[in-house]
């Protein structure tokens, strides 16, 4: 298939589902997106020669999705897969969680970090443009080397310190809900609410307490309910950000990959269908409904593929200095 010559028709063809792809089969699903393993090769051919830029999301990607928030913990063959991979490409987490909380959990330096679904970005200024945007700040870190940060929620801090408090006491007396401060943005989970009666009750007391704050969204995610500035960003616009940042906003040949599990990261596989060239790549071992063109069942998969893709690029760099 030769989107690079025809990218419209590609992206239709590879996208377009029809709506219908939560009630078919796994196998019918995997046709429409197909294993990004079992082809590979396939994708690699198209990959050859381009800049690859790479995307992560962090839980259900990275991390296994686990009962508690707080022990979403990635092992340490995923951080080496990970930390290898940044040593052949730029390669950047976007994440709903806090920047900070993303970091304690990865703990790599050779990665660009995109916290609160991408309102809260980081990127030392050596690679990085800083063009004066309003929303762009730059400050020095412990070592004297400046980095540039990117927060277009930042006048919405206030209100929600002031709403985190608000879902706190009014989440109190509902067993198993956890109200998670990810400085931006909030999640209330329900993973953990046992009853289907306190899940309801939960829903809708958030539901009414936000209609008190308009300039707010609620979104949903996996057992969570994601709380964020009714702004015109998410980890699209963070992708596009970042290629933009890295020097790669007016190339034809960068080809950004994006992995990720959740409905947040539609946003980011929109954005690669735009730009025409890349691979978005869902994690589910379930038929959804998606942006994405080829898809990984789970973490171990995602580890796998990261390992193929260092071997492959490093397999690509030995063969030209041979030459
Ligand atoms: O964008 P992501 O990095 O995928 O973050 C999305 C949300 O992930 C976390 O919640 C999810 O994972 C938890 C740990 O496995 C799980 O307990 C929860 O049910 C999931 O929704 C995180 O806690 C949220 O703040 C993120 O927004």
């Amino acid at each position: 298939m030769g989107y690079q010559q025809n990218p419209e028709s590609f992206w239709k063809s590879t996208f377009d589902d029809g709506g219908d792809a939560t009630k078919g089969s796994y196998t019918s699903w995997l046709a429409k997106h197909p294993s990004a393993l079992d082809n590979f090769d396939e994708m690699m051919k198209k990959a050859k020669g381009k800049d690859i830029v790479v995307f992560l999301d962090y839980d259900g990607t990275l991390s296994q999705i686990v009962e508690e928030p707080d022990q979403a913990f990635m092992t340490d063959a995923m951080r080496s897969a990970v930390h290898e991979v940044a040593l052949c490409f730029p390669t950047a987490i976007i994440s709903g969680r806090r920047r900070d909380k993303v970091f304690q959990f990865v703990q790599l330096k050779n990665l660009y970090y995109a916290g609160s679904h991408g309102m809260d970005i980081s990127t030392p200024s050596g690679s990085s443009k800083y063009t004066g945007h309003k929303h762009q700040t730059i400050t020095t870190d412990e070592k004297g080397n400046e980095v540039v940060h990117f927060r277009p929620a930042q006048e919405f801090l206030p209100k929600i310190q002031e709403i985190i408090k608000a879902l706190s006491d009014m989440t109190k007396g509902i067993k198993g809900a956890i109200v998670e401060d990810n400085k931006f943005c909030i999640s209330v989970h329900f993973r953990q609410v046992v009853l289907e009666e306190d899940v309801c009750i939960l829903k809708e007391r958030v539901e009414n307490m936000m209609q008190a704050y308009p300039n707010f969204r609620i979104s949903s995610g996996k057992k969570v309910m994601e709380i964020r500035p009714r702004i015109d960003w998410d980890k699209g616009r963070a992708l596009q950000y970042l290629l933009d940042t890295l020097g790669f906003g007016t190339s034809n040949n960068v080809l950004p990959m994006y992995i990720g599990d959740d409905k947040t990261d539609e946003d980011a596989f929109k954005v690669i269908r735009r730009i025409g060239q890349g691979f978005p790549i869902v994690v589910s071992s379930t038929p959804k409904q998606t942006k994405a063109a080829y898809s990984l069942r789970e973490p171990t998969e995602v580890m796998c593929f990261l390992i193929r893709l260092v071997k492959w690029k490093r397999s690509v760099s030995s063969s030209k200095s041979i030459a």
